[in-house]
């Protein structure tokens, strides 16, 4: 399978989804489920219901990933959080299939637990420290894209500093100066905390990140991890929908 971020604009299988959307593609997601995951229902609503994608379930146990052409790794508590958040669930059989799929160019993203495991399986680097107050934060927080090269936030005004829900206790990222440098070098910083008028402060830093990173992805750009939760934000049922602009990014800019 062939994956690569098209420079222009090409729908397959175009649909519409509400008046204003954008074309998006269609693609068969697979959402990776972990004893313990609590956001892998609200992942699998929100592709599937409200951006109309076809999702398959994945169980940890498994060793196959059933020709899913994008992996998610959902939030939630694998394993309890034992040890560390993510530090068990990477070596759930089916992060070696995972990690094979990222190897050959294959589209993989975490979100909150989901980025934890990611960086324990060494797919992303860094890591997720308890919070700077040791507490379970879960609030809106307001972050911006700092790239527009990946296909997470090409779409996205990056002035457009989007509110999105965070639930975690071990959300403070951390890289060692080496690899903040080569993180900066590379353009691989997606999202930043921020207030919301859009200003990168200390006080938009809800959980000590360093540099207040909020989510990154790997040189090679095809994995990806952050904190913030976009489908808890994804329905005007929870009077919130700018985690959309996410999933609306990443549909715009595959080519399966
Ligand atoms: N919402 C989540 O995914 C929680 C992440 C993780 N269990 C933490 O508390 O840090």
């Amino acid at each position: 399978m062939c994956f690569m971020i098209l420079n222009e604009y090409r729908p397959i299988s175009p649909i519409t989804i509400r008046p204003t959307a954008i074309k998006l593609i269609l693609m068969k997601f697979g959402v990776v489920i972990f004893p313990g995951s609590n956001c892998d229902e609200d992942l699998i609503y929100v592709l599937e219901k409200i951006m109309g994608q076809e999702v398959v379930r994945l169980w940890h146990k498994d060793h196959d990933l059933q020709g899913a052409e994008f992996i998610v790794l959902p939030g939630g508590f694998s394993f309890g959080d034992y040890l560390r958040s993510g530090a068990i669930a990477r070596f759930s059989p089916i992060m070696q299939e995972v990690i094979r799929f990222a190897a050959n160019g294959g589209y993989v993203l975490g979100i909150c637990n989901g980025f934890q495991i990611l960086t324990e399986a060494g797919l992303l680097e860094g890591a997720l420290l308890h919070n700077e107050n040791r507490k379970f934060i879960c609030r809106n927080i307001y972050m911006k894209p700092q790239t527009s090269n990946s296909l997470i936030t090409a779409q996205i005004d990056p002035q457009r500093a989007l509110k999105i829900p965070i639930a975690h206790g071990e959300g403070n990222y951390f890289a060692d100066p080496e690899v903040l440098q080569s993180l900066k070098d590379n353009d691989q910083i997606l999202f930043r905390y921020c207030d919301e008028s859009g200003n990168i402060t200390p006080e938009s830093n809800p959980n000590g990140s360093l540099e207040n990173i909020a989510g990154i992805c790997n040189k090679e750009r095809n994995v990806f991890g952050f904190m913030p939760h976009p489908e808890r934000a994804a329905d005007a049922l929870v009077a919130n929908e700018d985690g959309l602009a996410i999933f609306e990014s990443i549909l715009s800019m595959v080519k399966v």
